[in-house]
């Protein structure tokens, strides 16, 4: 509800005004009976209220204009206990009307004979008079709450802005600074003032063009200055337009940086894989995972050769999370599931109109998107040689160029490679470069098939076997010795992969409280190397006996005392001991 009091200072000048062109006192006040203004020197009463009983009172109640024309005729004043110091003659009271509600009223006072004839005989010009004040000070009172209205908006808007990620900024048709979010200063840092243009911290054509033109821009990549230095930004931009006329461009301007991080958070499946996970106790796995360790936050590029399955991409990621990258970008790409023509744009990115089919905008690639992190490039044998010089650029030259592009792009990724095939080989038969795969092959892992570390099979076995119970709702207890031993000595072609897939079936399969021989997949069974089943000795439960009372009093003594000890280590009465002793 609009408030008189919110223009205070204007009810004042209009009741001086009122008073010096009528020559009488007047006084102004609200809808609470709060005297606002009075001009008369004497009755300076600002901040006091009207007597309940006053004549004012009565023309808010009414809404209607009252003339007095003796004071005699209004109870108000007969009541009244400063009746006998008053000198009012007559009275003429007009409310002040907005929107249909009184908010106000003004009392014009004749203290004199003469004035009171003047009031009375002129009261149709003082009253129309009056109306004409109420109407400017209820326009004024509009305008104020209009302004307040505008203020509070653009408060908020403000507010809203500063919150924001991006930075924003709006300029005129000059490019001069109309408004400039916190993170726009923020990304300009130190450089930024008020007074400047957007040309003199962002220097491209299109950019002109786009304040000039009013032409849009959308994921452009540009250089905005900062602090002395240069930022590679991505910038859109927008008209302002206002009454068919374009007054001005907002530009909204994204740190790379942050652009990456963005794309990553939304689109990565972050596996946090530790050493932890890469099972193995062999001391071949030992030391390679020692050694992985060892590099884990050296920047140079690491080469690791393998059989498929034997955890080439479980080794890459355990060497990104265990140092310095852990909290930067891991980018997994597998060069052999793209398609060769495609390959290129995934790895590097393109520009708008790059080609026909090409997105607005243009799009990322997956170097620029591991920046500062680690790209893991799996099957880089399959990398089609006319794309290996570029692979060997970025390796030396650290930067990328997009497909369609006119410039180089800085990149500070940390390579991991990977490959089941024998690069050596390709070289010989000319289907790889020499120059890439040293470049690669400077801190080279080889990983160890399981054939090799049968040691570490039990490990695994037991391993999955708790995952596909927990995963399959069984409590399988484990295997028999039987299907154990088929297991171990089984030559996994297809290693931990094609081991844990094997487990995955068995689980399935089981109904009983242990995995036997028969839940191993056939193929499995069929290409054991003896083509039969793995023969397993049982022990005669009577040598058994004998071998484990033989251990116990070779441990306690073959003395009387010893034999007690001995007997109740075994779980047997002493008698019983005595009796097996015998036989
Ligand atoms: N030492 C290990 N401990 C536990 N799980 C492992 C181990 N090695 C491999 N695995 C598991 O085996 C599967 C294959 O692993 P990974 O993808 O890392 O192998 P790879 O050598 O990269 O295979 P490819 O050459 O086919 O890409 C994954 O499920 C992985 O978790």
């Amino acid at each position: 509800m609009l408030k008189l009091s919110t223009i205070g200072n204007y009810v004042k000048q209009t009741a001086t005004i009122l008073s010096s062109v009528l020559d009488m006192d007047v006084l102004i006040c609200d809808n609470e009976l709060l005297i606002i203004a009075d001009s008369s020197e004497i009755n300076n009463c600002e901040n006091s209220c009207l007597n309940p009983d006053s004549i004012l009172t009565k023309v808010m109640e009414s809404g209607q204009s009252v003339i007095l024309e003796s004071r005699d005729e209004y109870y108000g004043c007969q009541k009244c206990s400063s009746r006998e110091i008053c000198d009012v003659e007559s009275i003429v009271g007009v409310p002040i009307v907005f929107e249909g509600t009184t908010i106000g009223s003004i009392g014009v006072y004749a203290d004199t004979p003469d004035r009171k004839r003047n009031l009375l005989d002129k009261q149709d010009y003082f009253i129309k008079f009056i109306n004409r004040m109420c109407d400017l000070m209820i326009g004024k009172l509009v305008d104020e709450s209009r302004n307040r209205e505008i203020n509070i908006l653009r408060k908020r808007l403000m507010a809203i802005m500063d919150t924001m990620a991006d930075a924003v900024a709006a300029v005129d048709k000059d490019g001069r600074f109309i408004y400039s979010n916190y993170r726009f200063k923020e990304l300009v840092g130190s450089d930024y003032h008020e007074d400047s243009t957007i040309y003199e911290y962002i220097a491209n054509k299109e950019v002109e063009k786009s304040i000039v033109k009013s032409n849009d821009i959308k994921n452009k990549e540009v250089y905005l200055k900062s602090s002395g230095e240069e930022i590679f930004c991505l910038l859109s931009t927008k008209p302002i337009e206002f009454e068919d006329e374009i007054i001005g461009t907002v530009f909204t301007v994204k740190s790379m940086v942050d652009v990456y991080r963005e794309v990553n958070d939304l689109s990565i499946v972050d596996l946090p894989t530790s050493f932890d996970d890469i099972l193995g106790n062999s001391e071949s796995m030992v030391s390679l995972k020692e050694n992985a360790k060892q590099i884990a936050d050296s920047s140079s590029t690491v080469l690791i050769q393998g059989e498929s399955g034997t955890g080439k991409e479980l080794l890459a990621r355990a060497i990104h999370n265990f140092g310095e990258y852990r909290n930067k970008p891991f980018i997994a790409v597998n060069c052999a599931a793209i398609p060769d023509n495609l390959l290129e744009s995934e790895l590097f990115g393109y520009e708008e109109g790059a080609f026909s089919g090409a997105r607005k905008g243009g799009k990322l690639g997956k170097f620029q998107l591991a920046h500062e992190g680690t790209i893991f490039l799996d099957e880089i044998g399959e990398m089609p040689l006319h794309l290996q010089p570029k692979i060997l650029r970025v390796l030396q030259e650290k930067e990328i160029e997009k497909l369609g592009g006119t410039g180089t792009i800085p990149i500070n990724v940390r390579v991991i490679a990977a490959t089941n095939k024998n690069l050596e080989e390709l070289i010989k038969e000319g289907k790889y470069r020499e120059d890439l795969f040293y470049r690669l092959n400077v801190i080279p892992f080889k990983m160890i098939p399981l054939r090799e570390r049968k040691e570490d099979i039990p490990l695994l076995l037991e391993y999955f076997l708790h995952k596909y119970n927990d995963t399959l709702g069984k409590s399988i207890k484990g295997y028999t010795m039987e299907a154990e031993k088929t297991l171990t000595n089984y030559k996994w072609k297809g290693n931990v992969r094609e081991l844990q897939n094997v487990v995955e079936y068995m689980v399935n399969m089981s109904s009983e409280e242990y995995l036997i021989y028969e839940n191993i997949p056939l193929n499995v069974r069929e290409h054991m190397e003896s083509g039969k089943r793995e023969e397993v000795e049982i022990p005669k439960l009577d040598d058994v006996l004998k071998e484990l009372i033989q251990k116990a009093i070779g441990v306690y003594g073959d003395t009387v005392e010893g034999k007690t000890l001995a007997a109740k280590a075994l779980g047997i009465s002493r008698a019983t001991l005595y009796r097996k002793l015998k036989e």
